[in-house]
């Protein structure tokens, strides 16, 4: 299995439990493994035959504008499924950070994965 990778991505987006956090956007950092065969787009040398990272990071960046969840779980069960509808991809791997949130961490969130992995051959 092949992995197209985006690696600390950060978007800006309303998030958080809390009424100050309704009021606020607040930074995310993602990073994401989506798996695809490369080999087609390595054959033809072609972006339309791979995932496009650059259209990935945008679509991403829409989403984290357009919606304001309170959690980060919430955040990234509803990113990961747009992105399988989207973009066709059979399996994933997300985690969502959010520096900031917890003083003596450098981070917390959550990591999830879904879909099925496809088998190597
Ligand atoms: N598991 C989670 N725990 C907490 C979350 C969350 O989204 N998932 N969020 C908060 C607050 O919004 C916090 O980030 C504010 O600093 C607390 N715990």
């Amino acid at each position: 299995m092949d992995l197209v990778l985006i690696e600390s991505l950060a978007v800006d987006t309303v998030i958080g439990v809390y009424d100050w956090e309704r009021t606020i956007t607040q930074r995310l950092v993602l990073d994401l493994a989506l798996a695809t065969d490369i080999r087609p787009a390595a054959a033809d040398d072609d972006i339309a035959l791979t995932l496009d990272y650059a259209a990935i990071s945008e679509r991403i960046q829409a989403f984290a504008a357009a919606h304001a969840f309170a959690l980060v779980e919430t955040f990234a069960e509803h990113l990961a499924e747009t992105l399988r509808d989207e973009f066709g991809i059979p399996w994933l791997r997300l985690s969502v950070r959010k520096p900031g949130a917890v003083a003596a961490a450098a981070a917390v969130g959550v990591r999830i994965e879904r879909g099925q992995r496809p088998e190597t051959t």
